[in-house]
């Protein structure tokens, strides 16, 4: 049988090494680094993403298990205005940050990662105007080796 995209990525370690890939990335990036480093954020933020991508790529559901829903991760990204560029650069860092977790610069587990943390990136910039219009119990949406799932 075909691996899902979390085994073929290493599972939960592969994609926690790829969550502070691209969490460095953008600290060191002059617009992505914006949103990080403001208090009161979750400490444990790089293992609750690596999670959260786990369940959305073939894992198991413990971010929706015992962490948090989709429409808690929509309100955390909501409210914040219209930000293209933002959006923009935090793709660039994911590219990078997947060559520099070992997943290389092309080939089906990259280029399926990359086509999944763009349309992520889109769905997370759906609520521009306040956190208020995040509906309850949005299913965590799931991505395949071909597109959403
Ligand atoms: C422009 C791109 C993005 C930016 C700037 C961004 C920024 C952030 C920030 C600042 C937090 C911490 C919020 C807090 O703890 O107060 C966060 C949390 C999180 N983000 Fe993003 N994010 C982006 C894209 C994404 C995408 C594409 C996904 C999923 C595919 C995602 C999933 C999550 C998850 C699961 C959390 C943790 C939620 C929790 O604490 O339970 N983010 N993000």
């Amino acid at each position: 049988m075909e691996p899902t995209i979390y085994e073929a990525a290493g599972g939960y370690d592969g994609l926690l090494r790829l969550a502070h890939a691209w969490h460095e990335r953008c600290l060191a990036d002059p617009v992505a680094s914006h949103p990080f480093g403001h208090p009161g954020q979750h400490p444990d933020h790089l293992e609750r993403l690596a999670t959260y991508w786990a369940e959305a790529l073939g894992g198991p559901a413990a971010y929706t298990g015992a962490m948090a829903d989709h429409s808690h991760v929509l309100r955390l990204h909501a409210g914040n205005g219209e930000h293209h560029d933002l959006d923009e650069r935090a793709v660039a860092c994911f590219a990078a940050a997947l060559h520099d977790a070992g997943f290389g610069d092309d080939g089906p587990l990259h280029d399926t990662l990359l086509a999944y943390f763009r349309w992520g990136t889109d769905l997370m910039a759906a609520h521009p105007d306040t956190p208020d219009d995040v509906p309850e119990d949005v299913p965590l949406p799931h991505w395949s080796w071909d597109g959403p799932a």
